[in-house]
């Protein structure tokens, strides 16, 4: 068993037992409370450029499936846990999580005090560090130097998003999704529902969004800062009051901020299956799948055209907006779960409502 060192940019040294790929790799390190769904969230493109350490202690032990990936290109850059389950059992298992994360060349630690990890980026923030082989040669003092003059990586999105528009066809709804790093499962939600889904890149305009006359727009996920995302504020800028809009997470704070309200990185973030989140409108409770650093400052909204919807119970902070002229309501929150609670599948209930509802006053008008 290789030994391998995690080490933050603190100066703080985790020693434990390698898997997955044998390289080095250097990230922002987050923690996610999730219990169950370790595979969707490996394969989320929301965590490009970071390390993920989840808090749940035995992880693995149902194995890698083919059905419950977010993304078929993983985007995280290592992986912490406690305990690696070494023989999984499930019937839907192919691959242990070794064989998957050392087949996409993803480095693994395990074995080191998750808890105590989380409680530093709990106090500290997320914290940048490096996953490398611990042999004698690493200079800890050297590494933490090299860390904290690493640039943060920007633009996440450009590395993430598709590089050509791709369609899932089907018979109801006209509905362009715009991909910022999407997670499968907002997809998988809309054919649920029969759309007929156009994926599109991030940088598409919005004239050829509208040249493919959508009944409705689906702003996806996405990893990054998402005042970084200049060119798909833009587009989203030149759609409201066009067409019905729903955005999900990055696309719920590219929306808020193509309205003019301001974005905040929050201290440690916002990531697990158990986030209770209140809608304000009907004071109605859900609990919610959450995986983001940044949020949309609620003060900011007053000199815009939006009014907050739902907010977070833990830390006060937005989890929704509703546009009060156009039909357009965004969430910050994971409604299509994958993984975690499915309490607010609802959603895409009501974004294929109000197409209906669009579809017939332009028939009135008609
Ligand atoms: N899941 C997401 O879309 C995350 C949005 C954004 N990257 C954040 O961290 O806040």
């Amino acid at each position: 068993m290789k030994k391998r060192l995690l080490i933050l940019e603190d100066g703080t040294v985790f020693t434990g037992t390698a898997f997955g790929s044998e390289r080095a790799s250097q990230g922002e390190v987050v923690f996610t409370t999730g219990m169950t769904g370790y595979q969707e969230t490996i394969s989320d493109p929301s965590f490009y450029g970071q390390i993920v350490t989840l808090t749940y202690p035995l992880i693995g032990n149902y194995g890698i499936n083919r059905d419950d990936f977010e993304s078929i290109t993983p985007a995280i850059r290592g992986f912490v846990v406690r305990e690696l389950a070494k023989t999984p059992s499930n019937f839907r298992c192919d691959l242990t999580v070794d064989e998957y994360l050392t087949s996409k060349d993803i480095p693994g630690i395990e074995g080191i005090d998750t808890r105590k990890l989380t409680r530093i980026i709990r106090s500290k923030g997320s914290v940048k560090a490096i996953l490398t082989a611990a042999d004698e040669e690493v200079n800890v003092d050297e590494v933490v130097a090299k860390l904290q003059a690493t640039p943060a990586i920007t633009h996440h999105v450009r590395e993430v998003s598709p590089k050509a528009a791709y369609p899932s066809p089907g018979r109801g709804k006209r509905v362009v999704l715009i991909d910022y790093g999407m997670k499968h499962g907002i997809l998988r939600e809309l054919n649920k529902r029969d759309c007929d889904v156009l994926v599109v890149p991030y940088n598409t305009s919005a004239e050829e969004i509208l040249a493919w006359h959508p009944d409705g727009i689906m702003l996806s996920n996405g990893p990054g800062n998402p005042e970084d995302v200049v060119e798909g504020i833009e587009t989203v800028r030149d759609l409201i009051g066009k067409v019905p809009m729903f955005g999900i997470c990055l696309g719920h704070q590219i929306f808020s901020l193509a309205c003019g309200a301001r974005s905040f990185k929050l201290p440690f973030g916002h990531r697990g299956g158990n986030h209770p989140v209140k809608d304000l409108r009907t004071g109605r409770t859900d609990l919610t799948s959450q995986n983001h650093g940044y949020a949309i400052d609620i003060d900011s909204l007053k000199d815009t055209d939006l009014e907050i919807t739902h907010m977070a119970l833990n830390d006060g902070t937005c989890e929704g907006v509703r546009h009060k002229k156009y039909p357009i309501f965004t969430v910050q929150y994971h409604p299509e779960a994958s993984p975690g609670p499915e309490d607010s599948n609802h959603l895409f209930d009501e974004f294929i409502e109000m197409m209906e509802v669009e579809a017939g006053k332009g028939k009135q008008h008609a």
